[in-house]
């Protein structure tokens, strides 16, 4: 029978930081991955020389980013110019990102230039807080009269959110995640596989066993207590604390009677997050100066990553483009979205073309802070002893990855915490007698 302090499933950046900062506070931390590699959506797969992104792609000044620091990860990788185009009406304009393209842009009247910079000042140095219960429609109408202002800030709160409509997402998560992203976004080298193999060196610095290929099929929780973690193959590992670090619907999935704990309610309430993704690898790019647009009146996002990552063996540029999907993506008609986005910024884009690679639709998250949100998920399983959930999904006011790492360290905090009331219980006992 094998033993473990605490047991944690999956192996995504929300369960390798569980497990690392589980193994610093000293714990013997094991982490049971289903598939034949660490990393989750934070994979990087590499084809004819160019590293292509699973999921992730930007690593924003939040959580995360002062997370991957405190562990000590090297982080190699650049940050972009902030210049981008915005698509309005099937052309190309500059967007304001400087003075220079705010004076010139045409798309703004002198009045919503002002308006413009003014909200992007305020939005900069805003406590965002007092905003997690409006969506992002109440916060834009409230503060931005100009409707062009309005479109380009729906464009700019759309792609650090990846939700296309603006009736859902809580504004104060976006906003702060606006401000992160205004920071300036790291675009990594050889992609986010690289750090993925970061937190795996750390984890198995620090002690943490790590097991590929291997599915959890059930978590033993008799009486109301974690007491075993069962894998597909028969495997059991004794243990009284599991942190799941999977989505909420494989949460609720391993858990006997999930239905009267709270995994139901999180799962109920959760709505998921898709993108259509299209990545290319061309050996030069045609226009060389257009390297990053917004989709103003359309729901697509281009840019080019080795503008500021090393992200080939050859120099051939790697552009990633997502398409946000509603309730009913289409996968063909998304990709003529994104071929035609491509078509607009990089004519001659074919002809330059090493390899492509179209994903129809990717899960970006599993739930996110929104107004039909009855509670946010975690850190503990109130029902049952020693269950801890975490990963973007188990947001408490954080975005996307952001949430991965904050939730993992919410779980294992929050293990941490009861273990030291139950030793202080213990010894209070101790004395009465
Ligand atoms: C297209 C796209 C673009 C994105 N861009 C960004 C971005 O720019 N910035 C940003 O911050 N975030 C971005 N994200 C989001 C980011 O990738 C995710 O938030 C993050 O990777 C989620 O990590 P996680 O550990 O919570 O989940 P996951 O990575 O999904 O990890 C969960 C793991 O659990 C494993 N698992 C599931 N069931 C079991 C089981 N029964 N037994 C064992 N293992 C199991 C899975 O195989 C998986 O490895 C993007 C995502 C996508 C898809």
């Amino acid at each position: 029978m094998q033993k473990a302090d605490v047991v944690v499933v999956g192996g995504g950046i929300a369960g390798l930081t569980a497990a690392i900062y589980a193994a610093k506070a000293g714990k013997q931390a094991l982490v049971i991955e289903k598939q034949n590699r660490l990393g989750g959506r934070a994979i990087s797969n590499k084809k004819k020389g160019a590293y292509f992104n699973l999921g992730a792609h930007s690593l924003y000044q939040g959580d995360a980013y002062a997370t991957f620091r405190e562990l000590g990860l090297t982080l190699h990788g650049k940050r972009p110019s902030s210049f981008a185009y915005g698509v309005w009406k099937g052309k190309l304009n500059a967007l304001p990102s400087d003075m220079k393209s705010l004076f010139t842009t045409p798309l703004l009247s002198w009045q919503g230039k002002m308006e413009f910079a003014s909200c992007l000042m305020k939005v900069k140095k805003a406590d965002t807080r007092p905003f997690d219960r409006m969506s992002i429609r109440e916060w834009v109408e409230g503060n931005l009269r100009d409707p062009m202002v309005r479109n380009i800030f729906y464009s700019l709160l759309r792609a650090v959110c990846y939700v296309v409509g603006p009736d859902l997402p809580a504004a104060g998560p976006v906003l702060k995640q606006l401000q992160n992203a205004l920071k300036g976004a790291l675009y990594l080298d050889r992609g986010w596989g690289e750090l993925v193999e970061e937190l795996r060196s750390k984890a198995s610095d620090l002690g943490v066993r790590l097991v590929t290929n291997a599915k959890v099929s059930s978590i033993d929780t008799r009486g109301g207590i974690v007491r075993q973690v069962i894998c597909e193959d028969g495997t059991r590992i004794d243990s009284h604390h599991v942190i799941l670090a999977t989505s909420p619907s494989v949460a609720h999935e391993l858990v006997p009677f999930a239905e009267k704990t709270a995994l139901h309610t999180w799962k109920e309430q959760a709505i998921e997050v898709t993108a259509a993704c299209l990545d290319v690898a061309l050996k030069r790019l045609p226009e060389p100066k257009r390297q990053f647009a917004y989709g103003i009146d359309q729901t697509v996002l281009l840019s080019n990553y080795s503008r500021a990552a090393n992200l080939s063996d050859d120099g051939a540029q790697v552009i990633s483009l997502i398409k946000y999907q509603g309730k009913e993506p289409n996968p063909d008609k998304d990709l003529q979205e994104l071929e035609g986005m491509l078509d607009l910024m990089q004519p001659g884009w074919r002809e330059e073309l090493i390899v492509k690679q179209y994903l129809p639709k990717m899960t970006v998250c599993h739930d996110f802070m929104h107004m039909k949100r009855h509670e946010n998920p975690g850190p503990a399983v109130p029902e049952i002893q020693g269950l801890y959930v975490a990963g973007e999904w188990a947001s408490h006011g954080e975005v996307l990855v952001d949430a991965a790492t904050a939730s993992a360290k919410r779980a294992v905090q929050h293990m941490l915490s009861l273990e030291s009331q139950e030793r202080n219980a213990f010894h209070e006992h101790r004395g009465i007698i």
